[in-house]
Parts: C-alpha cells; sequence; structure tokens
C-alpha cells in the first residue's frame, strides 16, 4: 500500500507587494517550487512542501484555523485579522515564528495638507477611510478619542479628497503615494514587516523535522543579506589599526599580495552599515581598492 509523506503546507501572498520577495526568500532557501499564475497549490518537488497562494489578508485565518501550518504575511494583515477574529469568536490564535526582514511599511494616520493638526486630539470625532479599522480603533482607544471609518480595500488616499472621509489610516512606506494626493502623515500607529507565522498547536513530528530544516536556512539568508563581504587593500605598517576598526568577533583574513611588500589585502564579513560608518577612517589610513560585496548564504 502507497503510503502519503505528511507535507508541510505554507500560505504566501499570490499577487502583490510580498509575493516576490517570498517566492525569492523560498527559492534561496533551496526550495525548487514551479509557481505559476493558475497553480494555487504549488508543490515543492525536493522537499515535502506545498505552497498554497493566496489574498494576503486570507493568510491569518488560514494558519489560525489550521488549513495551512504556516504563513508568510505581513504584521499589520495579522494583527487586524487577530482583533477582528477575537471580536466574533474565532480563533485567533498563532506563534510569530520570525521576522522577515522584507515587507518593511507602517501604518499611518494622514490628513488634507491644509489641515491644522494641533495633536492626536485634534483627529477626535473625524472620520477615516481604511483597509484596517481595529487597528485604527484599538489606537484611537488607546489615545482617549473617538473615531469614525469608512472601508477602502484600496486607493485610500482618495477618499479625502472626493468627500468620503476627514483623513485616512493607511500604509505609508516612501510617501510618495501621501505627497501625490495631497496629504500629510500625522500619526505612525503601527510599523510592519513581514513575518513566518505558524499555527499554535503542536506540529505533528514529521513536519516539525521539515521546519527545522527550513528555518536555520531562512535564518542563513537573512543574515546573508544584512552581511556584506568587504575587500581592500591595507598599508602593511597600518594593519594593527585596521584590524582593530574590524567588527567585534570578526577576524580579519589578511593576505599578501603578489610584488607588494607594502601592501596587504584585508578580507572581512561585516554589515554594509558598518562599510559606510568606517570608510572614512579606512581610507585616512592609507587603505583602497575597496570591494563590497553581496553573500548568497551565511550558515554556523
Ligand atoms: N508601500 C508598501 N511598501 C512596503 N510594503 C507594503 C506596502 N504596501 C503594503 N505593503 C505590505 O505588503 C502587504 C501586501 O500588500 P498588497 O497591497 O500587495 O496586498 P493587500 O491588498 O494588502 O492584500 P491582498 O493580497 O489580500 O489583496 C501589506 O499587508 C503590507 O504588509
Ligand atoms: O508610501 P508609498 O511608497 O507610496 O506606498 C504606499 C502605498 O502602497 C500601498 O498601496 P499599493 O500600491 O499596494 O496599492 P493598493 O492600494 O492597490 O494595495 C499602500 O496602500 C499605499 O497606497
Ligand atoms: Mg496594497
Amino acid at each position: 500500500m502507497m503510503t502519503t509523506e505528511p507535507r508541510l503546507r505554507i500560505a504566501m501572498q499570490k499577487s502583490g507587494r510580498l509575493s516576490e520577495d517570498t517566492q525569492k526568500l523560498l527559492k534561496r532557501c533551496g526550495l525548487k517550487l514551479n509557481v505559476s499564475d493558475r497553480r494555487l497549490l504549488a508543490h515543492v518537488s525536493n522537499m515535502p512542501i506545498d505552497i498554497m497562494r493566496v489574498r494576503s489578508s486570507d493568510i491569518p485565518g488560514l494558519v489560525m484555523d489550521g488549513v495551512c501550518d504556516l504563513g508568510i504575511v505581513g504584521d499589520n494583515t495579522l494583527e487586524e485579522a487577530a482583533l477582528e477574529r477575537q471580536l466574533i469568536d474565532q480563533k485567533y490564535d498563532y506563534v510569530r515564528t520570525t521576522g522577515l526582514n522584507f515587507g518593511g511599511c507602517r501604518l499611518s494616520i494622514a490628513m488634507p495638507e491644509e489641515f491644522n493638526y494641533q495633536g492626536i486630539k485634534s483627529l477626535n470625532g473625524l472620520r477615516f477611510a481604511t483597509t484596517y479599522p481595529q487597528l485604527l480603533n484599538r489606537y484611537a482607544r488607546e489615545n482617549g478619542i473617538n473615531v469614525d471609518f469608512c472601508l477602502l480595500k484600496g486607493s485610500v488616499e482618495v477618499a479625502p479628497r472626493v468627500g468620503l472621509s476627514d483623513g485616512i489610516c493607511d500604509l505609508v512606506s516612501t510617501g510618495a503615494t501621501l505627497e501625490a494626493n495631497g496629504l500629510k502623515e500625522v500619526e505612525v500607529i503601527f510599523k510592519s514587516q513581514a513575518s513566518l507565522i505558524q499555527n499554535p498547536a503542536v506540529l505533528e513530528p514529521s513536519k516539525q523535522k521539515i521546519l527545522d530544516t527550513l528555518l536555520p536556512r531562512i535564518q542563513g539568508v537573512m543574515k546573508a543579506n544584512e552581511s556584506k563581504y568587504i575587500m581592500l587593500h591595507a598599508p602593511k605598517e597600518k594593519i594593527t589599526q585596521v584590524s582593530a576598526l574590524m567588527p567585534g568577533k570578526e577576524t580579519p583574513t589578511i593576505l599578501p599580495l603578489a610584488g607588494r611588500e607594502d601592501l596587504v589585502a584585508v578580507h572581512v564579513v561585516a554589515t554594509e552599515t558598518f562599510f559606510w560608518e568606517t570608510m572614512e577612517e579606512l581610507k585616512a589610513l592609507g587603505c583602497d581598492s575597496i570591494l563590497v560585496m553581496p553573500i548568497e548564504k551565511m550558515m554556523g
């Protein structure tokens, strides 16, 4: 008799702001998946994993109800869904396994440019267009104001201009959409990024084993994203000072340069921030030929 091996089911956004980064992350973790537009349950060919491709707003519910073991979704969508489900007595528990360092944005209140903003209290009694009524309500409650809302699933920024609302509560990243629509950001009410979430029930051992393989890979990819491989030429006589600039636990690799008695090559793994913060000092010590390269993966 044929036995079917249990497969870990992960929900991800089918198309939109998070889908490309999610797919890229899974591929960099070594998952071979054949994603075509119409295939809504994509089989990973080299691991017992299935990827369910759905609307972002459906992901929290699918994970909380146990239809999917895991999901990749924005914290904003997750928190909104948890608050809403709590209100209507549906399961709202989940485990936030890890943040994923992409899909960074903030949920903000924005008002027309000409609005005379004098602090949170000046929002009392006003009406806001939003996709996130629960998060807006919680913020209003915590700040002792009353607000009214109207629900819009997209193009929220147009609402004040057409008389639908006084202001908006929507996601912002660059601020370009606000600016293009004559709005100014007055309060940030929630900061968000994409997260890997999990149903709170204990996974069956074979599925837990798959997750135990996957998680370190995700962490390895994230670590690599934050790190750079830095190579430079340094005067031999300044090597102590150059080494002293290198980040804490990293020991630089020092290599001779053919035909040069006065110079050595220094290689180190560091964050890009470290590079920008120390570049001037490195140059002042006589370092040159500085190269900063991306790292594909980092384990251990
Ligand atoms: N401008 C932005 N910059 C960065 N991340 C964003 C931005 N807008 C949205 N996001 C993040 O991406 C997620 C998905 O946004 P997107 O607009 O693609 O879909 P959606 O309309 O929220 O959901 P659905 O898939 O249900 O239609 C948001 O929940 C948020 O976490
Ligand atoms: O600060 P910015 O960089 O301008 O980004 C903010 C915009 O991005 C999102 O919309 P999206 O483009 O996803 O369109 P949607 O309303 O159809 O979801 C969000 O709802 C804002 O409208
Ligand atoms: Mg959007």
